[in-house]
């Protein structure tokens, strides 16, 4: 595309060079830039993107966008210098022009709130393919079409850069896909990651303390999250919680509520709760519908029900919503079941928020026999308020806690370790035991028949990441291992 047309629709300056040459792509990163690419200058939180400007003309950069307007006549260079007003919407906006608006081309969902994006939009995808939709899933777990995982080349985020996502979405519409289902995480909606994706429906699960840090305060968060309602044309609300129905009253677009409680237009009820299953009522303005969800637990219903009544709102058929919710599954490393010969129940869940916790200590505290056993800590260079908390959680439902370490970065895990332990009972019973293999393996051998194991914070994760060294690391991988050791001693 040449840069005349890519510059004509946005506010811009240009200075030097023409504007009749081709431009290939948009990078932010001088050392990824490639011939025909167009820099984008952004100071970040840790570097300047302007000490990269040599680097990206090396490596072929046709043009360098600026927004800092005082560099327009300081810089002097060989390629065209584009001044616009705000570099991160630029990055959105001409990602998606560059790959011809692929959004357009589909239904566009985006799922926000604290806890459950992953799982939602997982379960939305599996309830599509069954009504045979070709659907793209994108987020936390990776991207997948129908099921299938696409092989990426680049950095995995919730929420993909514009860079990446424009030309994913790309991808999905050469594949035929149809509707394409991503998380809205609170740090993609400020960085303006979304900005350009004709979101058709923003779904909003709830709100739950997190990434205070990295927005300043609770009320920011909240304001981040918010941004999605103006990106959507219409809005799939938790009407059970305050935050999304607050969203819904200060929102003039359409919208619909789901919960578990009353004065909703979706509403689920349990009546009759299994070891692993729970025979459910929906009750809508198409009438009621029975069907028997395959899980327990409150979380797990509010997602099902978020899930179903976005697909329904979508124009698909209640009946058949419903008969596909019977088969839905949940994410690898979500409230995940791990078979054993030990009479144990031991389950790896990827909790690492107070009330992610919460929400999975409290499903556990009804099915387990015996002790509830909790291995986890909290992530380094992360919200440090939400340790205590955490602490006092898994305090309030665990009879032993094993604190261990959870990507430490570049804190000290004992440290880490220490706040959340702040927030124990004065009576509870715990262990630090820093390698995580460890204290996995230490949890299993101690545990007694009958007692439930929860792995808590890294559930998907294949990486544990200690100062600047990522090593490979699995929870999955390494309960397995270390109950094959155990049958193994036994033969
Ligand atoms: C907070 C955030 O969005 N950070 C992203 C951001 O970093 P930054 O703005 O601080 O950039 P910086 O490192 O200071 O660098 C400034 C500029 O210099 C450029 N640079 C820098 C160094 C260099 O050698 N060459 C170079 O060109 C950088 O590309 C950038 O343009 O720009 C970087 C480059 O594009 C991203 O890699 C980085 O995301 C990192 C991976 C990240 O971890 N983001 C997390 C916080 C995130 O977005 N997480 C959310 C989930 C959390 C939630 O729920 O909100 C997610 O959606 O995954
Ligand atoms: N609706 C819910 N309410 C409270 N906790 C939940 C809910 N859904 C899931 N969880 C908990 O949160 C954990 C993470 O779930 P999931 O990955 O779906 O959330 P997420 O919002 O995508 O998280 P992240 O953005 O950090 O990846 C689960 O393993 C579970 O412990
Ligand atoms: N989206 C979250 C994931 C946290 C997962 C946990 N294992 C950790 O590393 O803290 C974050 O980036 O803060």
């Amino acid at each position: 595309m040449q840069l005349a047309e890519l510059l004509k629709d946005w506010p811009c300056t240009v200075k030097g060079g023409s504007i009749r040459i081709d431009v290939h792509g948009i990078e932010d990163y001088a050392q990824e830039v490639k011939e025909g690419d167009l820099f984008i200058v952004r100071k970040g939180t840790k570097d300047d993107g302007l000490k990269y400007v040599d680097i990206a003309i090396e490596n072929g950069a046709v043009g360098i966008v600026i927004e800092d307007e005082k560099m327009l006549d300081k810089l002097s260079l060989t390629v065209p210098i584009i001044w616009v007003p705000n570099c991160l919407k630029f990055m959105s906006y001409s990602a998606a022009k560059i790959n011809r608006f692929p959004a357009e081309a589909m239904k566009v969902i985006a799922i926000t709130g604290t806890n459950g994006k992953t799982t939602v939009s997982h379960f939305i995808g599996q309830l599509l393919n069954k009504l045979h939709k070709k659907v793209m899933v994108i987020g936390t777990n990776g991207v997948y079409i129908n099921g299938e995982e696409v092989q990426l080349s680049f950095e995995r985020l919730t929420t993909l850069q514009p860079k990446h996502l424009h030309k994913v979405f790309q991808h999905g519409v050469q594949q035929g896909v149809q509707y394409a289902v991503l998380e809205a995480s609170s740090m993609g909606l400020v960085k303006h990651r979304l900005d350009d994706c004709s979101i058709n429906i923003g779904v909003f699960l709830n709100i739950a303390e997190d990434h205070i840090e990295d927005h300043g305060s609770y009320e920011k968060y909240k304001a981040s999250k918010q941004l999605l309602a103006t990106l959507s044309d219409r809005l799939v609300l938790n009407g059970d919680d305050s935050f999304c129905r607050t969203v819904g009253l200060q929102s003039k677009k359409p919208k619909i509520y789901f919960g578990l409680g009353n004065r909703v237009d979706y509403q689920l009820q349990v009546l009759a709760e299994g070891i692993s299953s729970s025979t459910c009522c929906l009750q809508s303005k198409k009438g009621q519908k029975v069907f028997t969800l395959p899980f327990i637990g409150d979380h797990h219903l509010q997602n099902s029900i978020a899930a179903i009544t976005t697909v329904c709102e979508l124009g698909l058929d209640i009946d058949e919503v419903c008969a596909a919710a019977e088969t839905l599954t949940l994410p690898t490393g979500r409230f995940q079941s791990i078979k054993n010969d030990l009479d144990l129940s031991i389950y790896i869940d990827y909790a690492h928020t107070e009330a992610a916790l919460r929400a999975v200590l409290q499903t556990l505290k009804k099915t387990t026999k015996r002790d509830l056993i909790v291995v986890f800590s909290c992530g380094g260079d992360r919200d440090k308020h939400k340790r205590i908390k955490m602490g006092a959680v898994a305090s309030k439902y665990a009879d032993m806690i094993y604190l261990t370490t959870d990507n430490p970065r570049s804190e000290d895990p004992e440290v880490i370790n220490s706040q959340i332990a702040a927030g124990f009972l004065s009576t509870q019973r715990y262990e630090m035991i820093l390698n995580r293999g460890s204290a996995i393996e230490k949890a299993i051998l101690s545990a007694k028949k009958g007692d439930t194991i929860l792995i808590a914070g890294k559930g998907h994760e294949s990486t544990q990441t200690i100062g600047n060294t990522q090593i490979h690391f699995s929870d999955i991988e390494c309960v397995h291992s270390v109950l094959s050791s155990i049958s193994c001693n036994k033969e």
